[in-house]
Order: structure tokens, then sequence, then C-alpha cells
């Protein structure tokens, strides 16, 4: 127990992140440049409103100088008066000293509500541009990630450098100001008593380095296991079903358990480690007040230094280890921010999606020819994906997509939507490289009716309308109707305004089914892509979906990820993937005829499906 207790003290904790962060120099070099590099793009945010920034430095100055004068108005008025020595009446100076402090309240008043205001510029700022980069970036980013580590970075990150910027970027400008403004007033009045109050400053510097040494890493640590925990708890609350499907919970309470630990553990050595500061800074703090007191003393026994002096000292030695005291505090928060900000910054930083090079056009209209020619695809350079592609879908064709498992389907479709880009070959749509088309422009010709078509939260007619956000009611109601889902949406107890939740939560899997196809209905594309459902729907239900997807394939070029042998069987050609290959194309009897491994899987599992259906 104990040896896990003083692990910490022995290591930095934990080593892993240390050793992320190098022991050698020049890995910590680059770390440094690292920070630099961070802090630089803060400040990029920060400038953008110089002019209250510069108000709030203004402020600080003043702050600062008032308190530096207010001590020394005070050393003054003792030995003006208590020593008899004379001088302006006392009430002038109860006037003076009541102003300092005063004005020293109004000015950090002003210098903290002007920076509470740049701080929340700063951070919509930020924000904003995360969230616009999280739409920039390309499939590929999303399906390596989880949402939830992604959220963390946009609301715990972006919050930690708000918190910084609101209180300690302050704190700590105004520190490093009143600590040199107080040692230049201490080496006038008395360099020897100055001397004597800098004894305690190296022990400060050096038990402040051993500390944030530790807990830098640890900070960015915490700020990584809290990524991971809000990931996992993003993951399963959406997949809810699916744990108590398969009586998951107690695993799932497990690595909850786990993941939460980390937390607690890198915040628990975050916290007790930085908490060493204050305590060590008050020892140090007791430590110089009483040796200026006593030197004081003494050398104001033989006249070199007069009591108001040592009352100055007294106060400036209090005041000089303070701004100290807050920088080591403040240093521990700043650590936390930058850790924020370098994951912040690090999204920010990713490729986004390709940028259409430059002299691509949009697309005027589209027939929905569609022609892949000798194309090639690897996800992570690993060998390829999809292996010399190549087919022509006519105009208005329906092509159904058939293979086993992994065989490359939806590979070519998200290809075909620029979802991915393909290494080589030539993807075409009405003859016309789809790279050299721009992809807004193609992807607007497209429409994708997937098994798991993603409903917002909001209304029906809001759901439905994404597919042409300019639709009129007539038209959406339209395209509810040609769907098949306009009689069971005027059941629903608000009809098109109701409202639905997270997922489209509130209505049937099949019900869902039909609102994505008047969603695509609506948006009327030249190309459908449609992902047929695999679990199984009420025969009412499925009847009314299978009318619908009729209505809304006719006279559109469609790609069916097929599980039915009905769709297939009038599909007008079938390609057939195996293992990234494209390994027979033809309509049904033509395939049948071939002997090849299409008729394999017709005869050893679609026809099953035929006998089921009567067929
Ligand atoms: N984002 C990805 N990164 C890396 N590899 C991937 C990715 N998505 C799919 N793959 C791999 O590419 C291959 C083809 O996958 P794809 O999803 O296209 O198959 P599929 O034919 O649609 O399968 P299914 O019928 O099961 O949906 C598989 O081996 C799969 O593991």
């Amino acid at each position: 127990m104990f040896r896990e207790l003083v692990e910490p003290f022995r290591h930095p904790y934990p080593k892993s992140v240390i050793q992320q962060q190098g022991d050698s120099g020049r890995k910590k070099r680059a770390k440094a440049k690292d920070w630099s590099g961070t802090l630089g793009r803060l400040w990029s945010y920060l400038a953008q409103r110089k002019a209250k920034l510069t108000l709030v430095l203004v402020m600080v100055v003043f702050s600062s100088a008032l308190a530096l004068l207010g001590p020394y108005l005070l050393g003054s008025a003792v030995d003006n008066y208590l020593q008899g020595s004379g001088g302006k009446p006392w009430a002038l100076f109860l006037l003076g000293l009541g102003l300092v402090y005063a004005g020293s309240s109004l000015t950090s008043w002003l210098q903290n509500i002007w920076m509470i205001e740049v701080a929340q510029e700063t951070v919509y700022r930020m924000r904003s541009d995360l969230f616009t980069k999280l739409h920039a970036l390309p499939i590929s980013f999303y399906s390596k990630r989880q949402q939830g580590e992604i959220m963390s970075r946009v609301t715990n990150d972006i919050e930690n450098v708000s918190s910084t910027l609101n209180s300690s970027a302050i704190q700590i400008f105004s520190s490093v100001l009143t600590l040199t403004g107080t040692v230049v007033v201490m080496l006038y009045l008395s360099p020897i008593l100055t001397l004597l109050t800098f004894i305690v400053v190296p022990l400060m510097l050096f038990g402040m380095r051993w500390i944030t040494r530790r807990t830098g890493p640890l900070y960015k640590q915490r700020q990584k296991d809290l990524g991971n925990l809000n990931g996992y708890i993003e993951e399963t609350l959406s997949g809810q079903r699916m744990i108590k499907a398969f009586s998951q919970e107690e695993r799932v309470l497990r690595e909850f358990r786990e993941r939460n630990a980390a937390i607690r553990r890198s915040g628990f050595w975050a916290q007790t480690i930085s908490g060493f500061i204050p305590k060590l800074m008050n020892f140090l703090n007791n430590f110089s007040f009483a040796l200026v007191a006593g030197a004081g003393g003494v050398l104001a026994i033989y006249g070199q230094v007069t009591v108001g002096v040592i009352i100055v000292f007294v106060e400036y030695a209090r005041q000089f280890t303070r701004p100290l005291n807050d920088l080591a505090n403040q240093w521990n928060t700043l650590l936390s921010a930058i850790a924020g900000a370098e994951r912040v910054f690090e999204v920010m930083d990713e490729d986004e999606e390709a940028a259409d090079e430059s002299g691509v056009q949009p697309i005027d209209q589209v027939t929905g020819k569609v022609s892949f020619s000798h194309v090639y695809f690897s996800y992570e350079n690993n060998g390829d994906t999809l292996e010399d592609i190549s087919f022509t879908a006519e105009p208005g064709e329906m092509i159904a997509l058939v293979g086993p498992t992994g065989a490359g389907k939806t590979t070519l479709i998200q290809l075909l939507s620029r979802f991915y880009e393909h290494d080589r070959g030539t993807i075409a749509i009405d003859d016309r490289d789809i790279t050299a088309i721009r992809r807004d422009s193609l992807r607007s010709y497209m429409a994708f009716v997937l098994q798991d078509s993603f409903l917002f939260q909001g209304t029906i007619r809001d759901n439905i309308a994404f597919g042409r956000l300019d639709a009129s009611d007539a038209e959406i109601e339209e395209a509810a109707r040609l769907a098949n889902a306009h009689s069971f949406i005027m059941r629903l107890p608000h009809g098109y305004d109701q409202i639905l939740g997270l997922g489209g939560d509130g209505i049937s899997q099949g019900q869902k089914q039909l609102l994505a196809i008047a969603r695509a209905m609506l948006a009327n594309p030249a190309i459908l892509v449609l992902d047929e459902a695999t679990s199984s729907i009420d025969t009412v239900t499925e009847l009314k979906i299978q009318e619908g997807l009729q209505r809304l394939m006719k006279g559109r070029t469609s790609f069916v990820i097929a599980h039915r042998l009905n769709t297939i069987r009038q599909a007008d050609k079938i390609l057939v993937l195996k293992e990234g290959r494209l390994i027979e194309q033809g309509n049904h009897t033509a395939l049948l005829e071939q002997g090849g491994f299409y008729s394999e899987l017709y005869y050893g599992h679609f026809q099953e499906q035929d006998e089921e259906n009567g067929g």
C-alpha cells in the first residue's frame, strides 16, 4: 500500500505519460515548443479583442501599482507620526490611504469584468472554430474515434480554457507585475533586507518546479481519462438496448469502474501533489516574514533602517510571496488549460476532407449514369479493400450489390459519394470524373436510405424537410404520401408536428424507414443508395416500405445493398463482390446460367428465402 502511495513521488506519475513527454533533452525541447505553439495559438484568439485586452492590462498595471503604494504610505505614516517626526496632517494620509485602497478595488473589479468578456469571446470563437472544423473533417476521422471523446473536447476542454482565461491568466500577469514592482521598491528602500527576503526564493522555485513537473503530466492524463470516460458513457447510453439484450450490464459497469478509477487516480494525484504548493508557500512565507522582522529589528537598533521601513518590508515580504504563491496555484490551472487547448488544437490540426481541387465545377444536371473503371481503394494502405472494380450503370437502372459480409459493398458506395477517395482508376457520373465535380454538388444529386437513417430530435416535418430545406408543407406531405408514411403520421397525436426524440425515439423501426424514404423522395435525387433492412419488420409495414421504395426508385439510378431475393431478382444488374473484387455482373437469369459464385449463393442461401416466401 505504502509503495503505491509513494510511487508518484519517486517517479513522476504515471510513468507512461512522462515517457511520452520524454526524458531526453530533445523531447523536452519539442514539448516546450509544443507549449509555446499552443500558447501562441491561444494568444491569436485573445488578440482578436485587442482593445479590451489592452484596457484589462492597463487596469492590472494600475491595481498592481496601487497595491505597492498602500504599504509604502503606511510605512511613511509610521515614520512621520508614531516616531513624531512631524509632517502633513494625519487626516490627509488617511484619505490618501483610503483612496489608494478604493482605487485598487475599483481597478481590479474593472479588470475582472473586462477579462471575463475577453475570455468568453475567446472560447466562443474557439468553440465555433472547433465545431466548424468537426464538420469539415472526413468520415474517416469519425470512424476512428468515440463520439463522447470528441464531445469532451468541445465541452470539457474548452471549458477548462475558459475558466483559466477568466481568472488565472490575469492573475498570472498581475502577479508578475506586483513581483517586479515590489522588488524594485524593496531594493530602493533597503538592499540588505531585500537580500534577506530573497533567501526563500530559490527554495520556492525549486519546490514549485519539483511539484509542477509531476502535476503537469497528471493534469494532461486526467483530461485524457475524462475524454475516455465520456466516450464510454456516450457509447453505453446509445447502446442501451444492445447491452440489455445481451445482459452485458455487469461487464459495462466493470469497464466503467475501471475508467472512472483512472480519473480518480490521476485527479487524486494531480490535486494532492499540487495541494502541497500553498502549504509550502505558506511555510516559506512565514519564514521570510520572521526573517525580515527579526533582522529588521536588529538593523533598526543600529539605526540602519526606520520602523516605517520595517513595516513596509514586512508588508512587502507578504506581498512578495503572495504573487509567487498565486503563480504557483495558477500554474496548475494553466497547465490543465494548456492540456485542454492542446486537445482542441489537435482536432483543429486534423486533415480536413480534401479540398475540391481548383477549377472543379458544380454539376448542372445529372441523368444518373454511373461508371467505375479499374477502381482501387484501401482504407489504411494495408492491402486493397476494393480491387480493379469496373462496371457501368445506365440512367434509371437498379443495381443490386451482393456478396458476403466484408466483401466491400458499403465501401463501393462510400467511394461513389466521396466519403472516401479512391486510390486509382476513374469513377464517373454522366461521364464526368467525380473528382472534377464539387463534392457538395455531387452529393446533392444523391440520397441515402440506410438501415439506420438518422432522425434528428425535432418534428416529423423537419425530419422529412432535411431532404430539401426549402420544401413547402404541401411538398413535404406529398413526399410522405408517396413514401406511404402519411397515414401513420396522421395517426400520431400531433401529426406532422409530432416531436421525435433523439435518433427518432417514439416511432417504430419500420416507421423510421418510411420517414427516411419520404426524406429521400423530397430530395428528388438522380442517384439513390439503399441499404436494405435485414431486421424483420411486420409484413404490413414491410409491404408499405417496399411499395414506397418502388416509387422512390422509379426513374432513378439506384444502388441497393440487397438482402432480399425479390429485390435482387428485379435488379437490372447484379454486382457480385467477393473479397474486394467484382467477380460477376449481370442480371439474375444470366448469372444463374453462368453457374458461378452467384448461383452458389442463390442455391445455398437465397433459395431458402424464396421457399419461405413461397416463390
Ligand atoms: N473505416 C474503415 N477502416 C478500415 N477498414 C474498414 C473500414 N470500413 C470497412 N473496413 C473494412 O473493409 C472491408 C469491406 O467492408 P464493407 O463495409 O465495405 O463490407 P460490406 O460488403 O459492406 O459488408 P457488410 O455486408 O457486412 O456490410 C472489410 O474488411 C472491413 O473490415
